[in-house]
């Protein structure tokens, strides 16, 4: 049995993790190894009731503490019932956003101190952290018009904060990417899928050498 592995994207809005997440899936098929995509808040029936709870714009939302609370709980089902199972077996596993977001979003972007979502993801997950994060990495206005033509102007409760909130968030996942050089690869999503792919593909087999 080839050994498993845990690989999460992680970004800011509309950098591009889905698309490279199912790229990087693909090649990895092709290789002959099992792969399990899947993605944060959610993977699991319980965690996607809690993505509904927490992305849905309707309702007067969460304040910072319930809102870390409710993703580190959709985090603690997901890791326990998907997560850990399919690297135990010998998959891998590519998670679009994990804890890393939390980090980013809850404590970078909504000022709870990095000790304490990290904290909540020892009670809930007892700290699994991935074998290669990859941060991808795109100037604003770029993701901005890939998200319009996405979406056009429709973001969830999360996505549609303001300009300064997400600059702190980038500005986060940057610091993370700075203070873990091991666990973290950036990645500059910038250029087509497939040349993003590449440089994807060069930066996990480092990682993972
Ligand atoms: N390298 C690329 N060049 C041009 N367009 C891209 C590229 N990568 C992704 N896209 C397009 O940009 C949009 C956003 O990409 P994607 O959904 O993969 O981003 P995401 O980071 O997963 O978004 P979210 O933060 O909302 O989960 C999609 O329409 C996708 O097809
Ligand atoms: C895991 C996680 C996610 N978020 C935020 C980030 C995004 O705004 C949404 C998820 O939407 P996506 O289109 O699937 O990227 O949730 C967060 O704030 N904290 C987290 O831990």
């Amino acid at each position: 049995m080839s050994r498993g592995r845990f690989v999460a994207f992680e970004g800011g809005e509309g950098v591009g993790k889905s698309t490279q997440g199912r790229l990087l899936a693909e090649s990895l098929r092709a290789r002959g190894l099992e792969v399990v995509t899947t993605r944060e808040p959610g993977g699991t029936a319980g965690a996607e009731a809690i993505r509904t709870m927490l992305l849905s714009t309707e309702g007067e939302g969460w304040g910072a503490r319930a809102e870390a609370l409710l993703f580190a709980a959709a985090r603690a089902d997901h890791v326990e019932k998907l997560i850990r199972p399919s690297v135990a077996r010998g998959a891998w596993v590519v998670c679009d956003r994990f804890v890393d977001s939390s980090r980013a979003y809850q404590g970078g972007g909504s000022g709870l101190s990095d000790a304490d979502v990290m904290q909540l993801h020892r009670i809930g997950s007892a700290g699994l952290l991935p074998d290669v994060t990859i941060l991808l990495t795109v100037r604003p206005e770029i993701s901005a018009a890939r998200l319009a033509m996405r979406d056009g102007n429709a973001a969830d409760r999360i996505g549609g904060r303001g300009e300064e909130y997400h600059g702190r968030v980038a500005a986060a996942f940057r610091r993370f990417a700075e203070q873990e050089p091991d666990r973290f690869a950036v990645v500059d999503a910038e250029g087509s899928p497939e040349e993003v792919h590449a440089r994807v593909t060069a930066a996990i087999d480092k990682a993972l050498a």
